[in-house]
């Protein structure tokens, strides 16, 4: 049976991989997620999803390496992980009433027996969250209470205070916790279709 191995410490993809039922080890990658000034944020998203995917293959044979990066995009500026709560409360000033984009970029890598890279698969999925006018005091209770430096644009949309900003998001929600579902089942289907059916994973077949 191929492994299935998480390249991210991130504990909010490992508890949406265990939400659907795949059986996986996580090993972080510790790679440098530095990027290019003129990078676009899908080439940004996506490189830095392969580079985490691509530090830990070599470790595993007949494996499938899952490397994700999520970013947020507003006014054509990348939000990245603030680094103190002031940088945090600036941020989500700056998103108050706006909206900005949210890209996670995942990588599936194949390897074989002897851990070399034989496919590989890079998407980009990207959801629009809309802010409402968010109250001073709501974002000081949030940046005290929770650790908004782990997280792209200094919320996270599943955390308590965090869930009260947001007015509407279009696209997946799932993406903006930091791993895309829908896409990636969507693509393990055609990628792994094997693998979906070692994990128990349904599998629809058109047959009309
Ligand atoms: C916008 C947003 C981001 N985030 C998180 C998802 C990611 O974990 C984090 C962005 O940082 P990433 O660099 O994508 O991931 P990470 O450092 O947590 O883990 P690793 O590099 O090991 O894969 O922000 C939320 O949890 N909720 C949100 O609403």
């Amino acid at each position: 049976m191929e492994t299935i191995i998480l390249a991210s410490g991130s504990p909010r993809r490992k508890e949406l991989l265990q939400k659907i039922g795949i059986t996986f080890k996580v090993h972080a990658s510790k790679v440098n997620e530095d990027y290019e000034s003129h990078w676009s944020p899908n080439q940004i998203a996506e490189t830095l999803a392969e580079r985490k995917a691509r530090d830990i293959a070599p470790k595993y044979g007949n494996a499938l390496i899952i490397g994700a990066d999520t970013i947020v995009t507003h006014n054509g500026k990348i939000l990245e992980k603030p680094a103190t709560p002031s940088e945090a409360n600036t941020m989500l000033r700056q998103l108050s009433g706006h909206s900005h984009k949210v890209l996670t970029g995942v990588s599936l890598l194949k390897t074989d027996a002897s851990n070399n890279i034989t496919d590989h698969r890079t998407f980009v999925e990207t959801t629009n969250v809309i802010f409402g006018e968010l109250n001073p005091t709501l974002v000081n209770a949030y940046v005290a209470t929770t650790n908004p430096m782990d997280k792209a644009g200094a919320y996270g949309i599943q955390d308590p205070h965090g869930t009260l900003f947001v007015e509407a998001i279009e696209g997946d929600y799932y993406n903006v916790v930091g791993f895309p579902l829908h896409r990636f089942y969507n693509i393990l289907t055609s990628f792994a279709p094997k693998l979906l059916s070692q994990q128990n994973l349904y599998q629809y077949s058109d047959d009309s």
